[in-house]
């Protein structure tokens, strides 16, 4: 497979080189995790889902019975967890305190409480920080990383070469996830990603936003291999317009 690594040769402001950094954003179910790894996959890139860490600190929390809806124990707990993340897209770990989190962190109850958690000023400087490290890293080790999540495009790597905002209608994410998760009641799975939506939206900090300069990809009507590869597409036009150092 063909590695964009040296094409795209760039040095951040934090002083690290190598690869490259696609910045996905967007709401519940518009295709962030599959186009992510395919990507990834793609191009010989690793894949990081930011979701996956705030999932994770939310089943901390519930598990070490702290009150997700008090903002400041949230805060105050916030840097108990090691959260570890394996970045490689065809088989990406979750470790909360060394121990596989994978399954634990997709219970409908993490993801009915995890809006709440996300939204602690504290737990999402944590976070932050955190996932730059995991991206210098791979820049420096690898071709370079997908990143995808609610804040990539704004927040975590706003310089990205690549920045991607992806959407679908309402109806086709309710029934993406609905398949997903085997549940027959898509109503209740629409009304659900509407709820968080809303929240991922509406807070204070780092709420998902869509800038001018990300473009917007509708994948209403796009199988995943269309999606994938318009993004691939990007990716490798981004690398031709950046010489290599
Ligand atoms: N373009 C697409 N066409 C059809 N199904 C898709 C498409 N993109 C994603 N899916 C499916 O929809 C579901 C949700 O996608 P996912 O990548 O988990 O979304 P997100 O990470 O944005 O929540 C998955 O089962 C995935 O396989
Ligand atoms: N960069 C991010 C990623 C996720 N979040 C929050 C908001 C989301 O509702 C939850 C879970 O994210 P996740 O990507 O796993 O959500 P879905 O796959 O869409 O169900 O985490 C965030 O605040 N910032």
């Amino acid at each position: 497979m063909e590695s964009t690594r040296g094409e795209v040769a760039t040095v951040n402001a934090r002083g690290h080189g190598g690869g490259i950094v696609i910045a996905i954003d967007g709401p519940s179910g518009s295709g962030k995790s599959s186009t992510a790894k395919g990507v990834a996959r793609a191009r010989e890139l690793r894949y990081l889902d930011t979701g996956a860490m705030y999932r994770a600190m939310t089943w901390w929390m519930l598990h070490h019975q702290v009150d997700v809806n008090d903002a400041a124990a949230v805060a105050e707990a916030a840097s108990r967890p090691v959260i570890t993340l394996g970045t490689d897209p065809d088989a990406p770990t979750v470790q909360v305190d060394g121990v596989d989190a994978a399954q634990a962190i997709r219970t409908q109850e993490v993801t009915t409480n995890v809006s709440a958690v996300s939204a602690v000023p504290a737990v999402r400087e944590l976070l932050v920080t955190r996932q730059r490290q995991i991206i210098d890293e791979a820049r420096d080790e690898a071709a370079g990383i997908v990143v995808e999540g609610r804040d990539i495009t704004t927040v975590v790597a706003p310089d990205a070469p690549v920045k991607i905002f992806l959407t679908a209608s309402a109806e086709m994410r309710a029934q993406r996830r609905s398949r997903e998760v085997r549940s027959s009641d898509v109503a209740a799975t629409q009304a659900d990603l509407a709820r968080r939506d809303q929240l991922d939206s509406s807070r204070a900090a780092s709420p998902l936003t869509q800038t001018a300069d990300a473009t917007e990809l509708d994948t209403t009507g796009l199988s995943l291999d269309e999606v994938i590869a318009l993004v691939v597409k990007l990716a490798d036009e981004a690398g031709a317009r950046t010489p290599a150092l």
